[in-house]
């Protein structure tokens, strides 16, 4: 049993080490929430908010994170006695969705339980693997960069390969990294930027032989997504249309899709992640942890999530050097032969570098 004492949120802002293009814009500068939690003993949990700075991915932001956790996450957790992570249920209930900012009290709750239990994270959801396989994403750019980028990341031992498409580059686009690399452990991401109108393209794709397409339809769709899985050989993956066990449900009872991919934030925290993980393991839907550029606080609960055992596709989970000068845990996340250590310490496994976290704060608020 813990008791919530005290939380902060420190408000940090990251630059990228180089710009990211989706087929909906391109992100720089990395604005996030950073949630300490602590119970009674001054022992803390880490979270973090994932979302975006504006509603591009989900509909939620920074700003309505903020708000969120402000007036209502935090005010209603302050004091709160919880047996398990699974009590956190109670408080989120009451407030519909918002699935970014329960899942960044969810997350730090479930480190600060783990460390009481002297558990690691990975340990205390019931993870089984040493290391997990990491995959990397190439964002949409000049070709000639884009091969560029794979081959240092070939180099550095990354074991799957997704490239962003969007309409305008896409089928000739993919043809040529095929070129480059036959036998690439490859897959593509639209974030939805097409419809079924798009039929005939996204069957061309077909003879690519892509370990997957994720999200090429409307991100609340599961209807359409089942007709084009239908009509297409490569494998349909969910990434925006999955936001709660609910939604995978449906989707894998409908056949919308053969795979995937989980995000703690999306979905509303590790506690929503497991429950998909163990529905999926039954359905025989395969899995991978999905990634949002996120500092290694978040990229500590990815590792931890991965460690289970039917997360059996690497995620889009890389180094913390693939995307930061320095991240804000020591040590950073660091990527061995394709694989990553899962720590074995309790919690997340990683210290925060309150020196480096100071210096990238731009603002702090304390609820007790
Ligand atoms: O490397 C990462 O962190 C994931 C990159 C990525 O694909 C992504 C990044 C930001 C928002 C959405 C997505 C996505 O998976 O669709
Ligand atoms: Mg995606």
């Amino acid at each position: 049993m813990i008791e919530i004492h005290k939380a902060t949120i420190h408000a940090i802002e990251l630059n990228l080490l180089s710009p990211f293009s989706t087929s909906y814009g391109t992100v720089t500068n990395r604005e996030l929430l950073l949630l300490e939690v602590e119970d009674i003993s001054g022992e803390a949990g880490w979270g973090e908010v994932v979302a975006f700075s504006t509603p591009w991915y989900t509909e939620e932001t920074i700003q309505t994170c903020f708000h969120m956790l402000n007036d209502f996450l935090l005010p209603a957790l302050i004091g709160k006695r919880l047996t398990t992570p699974l009590d956190l249920q109670e408080i989120f209930n009451p407030i519909k969705r918002n699935h970014m900012s329960k899942a960044a009290i969810d997350c730090a709750v479930w480190d600060l339980f783990a460390k009481k239990n002297n558990k690691s994270l990975s340990q205390a959801l019931g993870g089984t693997k040493e290391a997990v396989e990491a995959g990397v994403v190439v964002g949409l750019d000049d070709i000639h960069k884009m091969v560029h980028k794979i081959d240092e990341h070939l180099k550095a031992g990354y074991k799957r390969f997704k490239v962003k498409i969007k309409p305008g580059a896409d089928y000739d686009l993919i043809k040529q990294i095929r070129n480059h690399y036959p036998k690439l452990p490859l897959m593509v991401d639209a974030n939805s930027a097409y419809s079924l109108n798009d039929l005939n393209l996204l069957q061309k794709l077909d003879e690519f032989d892509l370990m997957m397409i994720e999200q090429p339809l409307d991100s609340s769709d599961i209807i359409d997504h089942r007709h084009l899985q239908q009509q297409l050989r490569t494998p349909v993956c969910l990434d925006e249309s999955i936001v709660s066990y609910d939604d995978a449900r449906k989707a894998i009872e409908l056949g919308s899709c053969q795979v995937i991919n989980v995000k703690v934030g999306r979905v509303g925290g590790l506690t929503e992640a497991k429950r998909i993980h163990d529905l999926c393991q039954k359905s025989n839907v395969r899995l991978w942890v999905g990634g949002m550029l996120e500092s290694g606080i978040s990229r500590a609960h990815n590792i931890a999530l991965a460690s289970l055992e039917n997360f059996t596709i690497p995620g889009d989970i890389s180094a913390s050097s693939r995307y930061w000068n320095k991240d804000v845990i020591l040590p950073e996340v660091e990527v061995d032969d394709g694989l990553i250590h899962v720590p074995k310490e309790p919690g997340i496994g990683y210290r925060v570098d309150r020196i480096f976290l100071n210096k990238v704060s731009t603002y702090q608020k304390t609820y007790a």
